[in-house]
């Protein structure tokens, strides 16, 4: 088993989140927490879900990558990769696609990229109304230019990204077990 850091990226909605729960839940997969200074969403817990961090906080730490994403700061850091490597062979972290792009550039084979689609998009916003966001938030954020960046695999991780429908959640699990089980297997 040759020990991987799994990047999942897509659009808002697409499930990288639930995906990360999924490998975590049911293989040798530890969640990277990342640093945000979104405010949480309810439900969500402050070490657990993110760093929630001000903005003085955020400028403080060092980052492997940062970016603004419907304005509001996110950072990962390489500590965090290596804590990871720490507690399972597969770290799994959930990116905007110009983070996954420095982890590809940055980590090389290392770095094994899924990107997540929907066939339909307009199920995105009814995704994250179910989610029970809020309204504003959600208009804010189908307004912004990253939403509208990371609908489209980027050309710099074509050829390199796993795109990976979902659709249908149990037709993804069945995909996701079928990654694992060639991951493990390496
Ligand atoms: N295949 C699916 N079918 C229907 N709903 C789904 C599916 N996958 C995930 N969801 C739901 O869609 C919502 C958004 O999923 P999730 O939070 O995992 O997305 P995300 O890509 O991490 O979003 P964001 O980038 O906004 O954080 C959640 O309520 C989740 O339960
Ligand atoms: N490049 C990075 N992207 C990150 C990081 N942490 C989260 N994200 C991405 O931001 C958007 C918005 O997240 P949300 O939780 O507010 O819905 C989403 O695409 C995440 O994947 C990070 O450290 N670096």
């Amino acid at each position: 088993m040759t020990p991987k850091v799994l990047v999942i990226t897509g659009a808002t909605g697409t499930g990288k989140t639930t995906v990360q729960h999924y490998l975590a839940q049911n293989y040798p997969v530890t969640r990277i927490v990342t640093h945000t200074t979104r405010p949480p969403r309810k439900g969500e817990v402050n070490g657990r879900d993110y760093y929630f961090e001000t903005e003085a906080s955020f400028a403080q730490k060092h980052y492997l990558e940062s970016v603004t994403y419907a304005g509001y700061h996110y950072g990962s850091s390489r500590e965090g990769i290596a804590a990871g490597f720490k507690r399972a062979p597969f770290p799994a972290i959930v990116l905007d696609t110009k983070g996954a792009i420095t982890y590809a550039q940055t980590l090389g084979d290392q770095v094994v990229v899924l990107f997540l689609t929907v066939s339909d998009t307009t199920q995105l916003q009814t995704r994250l109304t179910h989610r029970g966001d809020n309204g504003a938030m959600v208009k804010k954020r189908l307004a912004s230019p990253e939403y509208h960046r990371d609908l489209t695999m980027p050309l710099a991780l074509r050829g390199r990204a796993i795109e990976l429908n979902n659709d249908h959640w149990q037709q993804t699990q069945l995909k996701l077990d079928d990654l694992m089980a060639q991951l493990t297997a390496d």
